[in-house]
């Protein structure tokens, strides 16, 4: 039976990507831990663990072998690399997820944005996080304390190139105040469950409502 407050609908793939430092981990924490809807997919990753960071939560973390047996088997989604490691969307139960409803939010970046848009560019939402100024990236880099002076270095030479693919999102969030920025990036996702088209048991209900 339809409950009218929620129509069924079909889950989204909710992109949330940024150059490094600008907030994108942090707004997707609030996120999920704000909305019970949403679920992260959690990435592969070669890269080392960061202190806090919990195998299986915030990435499976694999050696280079494990990552090549996994493009072997075509267990990715989309792949990229970034920052001299590998990291990737594993396909899990995404697809089956989405069919019942399921959100899924991504921490990716802008190349795997591209290959997940080619592959299902209805269900996905695509959202870009910019600092407020590169002078204020470069703090919140050092502030963060998980990198040494050369690999800040080295995202910061990075964070122009990853800004210059805005154009291809479709929302663009300036993460100054840390709270305004996740309200808005909220309402994005709010507003986006309602699309006519994701509402796939509006049919039923309005001419249940007709009748
Ligand atoms: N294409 C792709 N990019 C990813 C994936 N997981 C993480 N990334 C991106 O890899 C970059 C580096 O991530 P990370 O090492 O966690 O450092 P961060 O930039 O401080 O978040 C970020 O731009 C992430 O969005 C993935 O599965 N696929
Ligand atoms: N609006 C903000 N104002 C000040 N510091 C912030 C803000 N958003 C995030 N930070 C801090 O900046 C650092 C980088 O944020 P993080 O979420 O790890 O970025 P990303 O995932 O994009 O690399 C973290 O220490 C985080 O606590």
């Amino acid at each position: 039976m339809a409950d009218q407050d929620t129509l069924h609908r079909r889950g989204l793939m909710f992109i949330l990507s940024s150059p490094s430092g600008a907030g994108k981990t942090t707004i997707s924490r609030m996120l999920l831990e704000a909305d019970d809807e949403i679920r992260l997919s959690v990435s592969v990753t070669t890269r080392p663990k960061r202190p806090g960071e919990i195998d299986g939560v915030h990435y499976h973390f694999v050696d280079d072998a494990a990552f090549d047996r996994m493009i072997e088997e075509d267990d990715f989604y989309e792949w990229a690399p970034v920052f001299g490691y590998r990291y990737g969307t594993p396909k899990g139960h995404i697809r089956a997820g989405l069919k019942e409803g399921q959100d899924f939010l991504f921490d990716i970046d802008w190349q795997g944005t591209q290959q997940l848009y080619q592959k299902d560019e209805q269900d996905v939402v695509r959202v870009f996080i910019l600092p407020p100024s590169l002078d204020e990236l470069h703090r919140r880099l050092k502030d963060r304390g998980t990198d040494s002076k050369d690999v800040i270095d080295g995202r910061m030479e990075r964070a122009r190139a990853e800004i210059s693919h805005w154009d291809g999102y479709d929302y663009v969030v300036v993460n100054d105040d840390v709270q305004v920025c996740f309200e808005k990036v909220r309402s994005i996702l709010h507003a986006e469950r309602m699309k006519r088209a994701r509402q796939t048991g509006l049919i039923g209900f309005v001419r249940e409502l007709m009748s």
